[in-house]
């Protein structure tokens, strides 16, 4: 039986205020903690969230490890469109965090398997992770691991689908720019994690989080996977 705890938001700034406070109970209780960190527009609010909690001084980074969930293929970090970029912007950058104890997968490395491999390997020597946010695509992806990803996968590679290049593209210059690759976390990757808090914001997500709320589980809906696992909050805003 599923066991996520589901809570309302009053709007994007109480969501991202929510999320705040979970980030900084875990950082407090476990100064080096192991997080899990996802792009996309929907955790930006968090980031800002925590830079402002960084510089009231409720906060540290120094100690904290992170790995981001996915990243583009071939693209280069400096791209503003590339989880790098965005990573550095909307958090790295403002806080404490040491740039060695910063993981991101390396889409743009020559050998992506091993890449691959070599980032399930740093999750598991860091002592796995802690606490993982997520976002969740339209199609209810989590990372980049489209409908049809099984279930045990690890980090990977994947072809990403018609409804994320679409969702997607409009972050790049020209949007023919848009990788159809990445690398991504495996959903088995995200379930590993001790604790995860996803978060639903927009009416765009109302038919992905519609069925993610069924508690049926389906490769269809890899945020469905969620449901196995035995500590996750959904918190949720603009979605009826
Ligand atoms: N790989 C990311 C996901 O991790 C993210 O959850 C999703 C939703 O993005 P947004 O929050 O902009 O809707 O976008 C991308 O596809």
């Amino acid at each position: 039986m599923s066991s996520i705890k589901w809570i309302e938001a009053k709007d994007y700034e109480d969501l991202s205020k929510k999320a705040c406070d979970i980030f900084v109970e875990q950082l407090q209780n476990k100064p080096n903690s192991v997080i899990g960190l996802a792009t996309g527009s929907t955790p930006i609010g968090l980031y800002k969230e925590l830079v402002q909690q960084y510089h009231s001084g409720n906060v540290s980074f120094k100690d904290v490890v992170s790995f981001n969930l996915d990243e583009y293929v071939g693209i280069d970090p400096n791209n503003e469109a590339s989880y790098h970029y965005f990573m550095n912007h909307h958090l790295f950058k403002h806080v404490d965090i040491q740039k060695e104890n910063v993981h991101i997968p390396e889409g743009h490395s020559s050998d992506l398997e091993t890449a691959c491999r070599t980032y399930e390997q740093q999750i598991k020597e860091a002592g796995g992770i802690d606490l993982q946010v997520l976002g969740i695509g339209v199609n209810g992806h989590i990372g980049f691991n489209e409908p049809g990803t099984p279930f045990d996968s690890l980090t990977h590679i994947v072809e990403l689908t018609q409804s994320t290049i679409e969702a997607n593209q409009k972050y790049f210059e020209k949007p023919e720019d848009m990788p159809r690759k990445a690398i991504t976390m495996g959903i088995q990757s995200i379930l590993n994690a001790k604790k995860i808090i996803l978060l639903i914001s927009g009416e765009t997500k109302q038919e992905a989080y519609d069925r993610l709320r069924t508690g049926i589980i389906t490769e269809d809906l890899p945020a469905s996977a969620l449901h196995q696992h035995p500590d996750v909050t959904v918190i949720y805003t603009g979605v009826k």
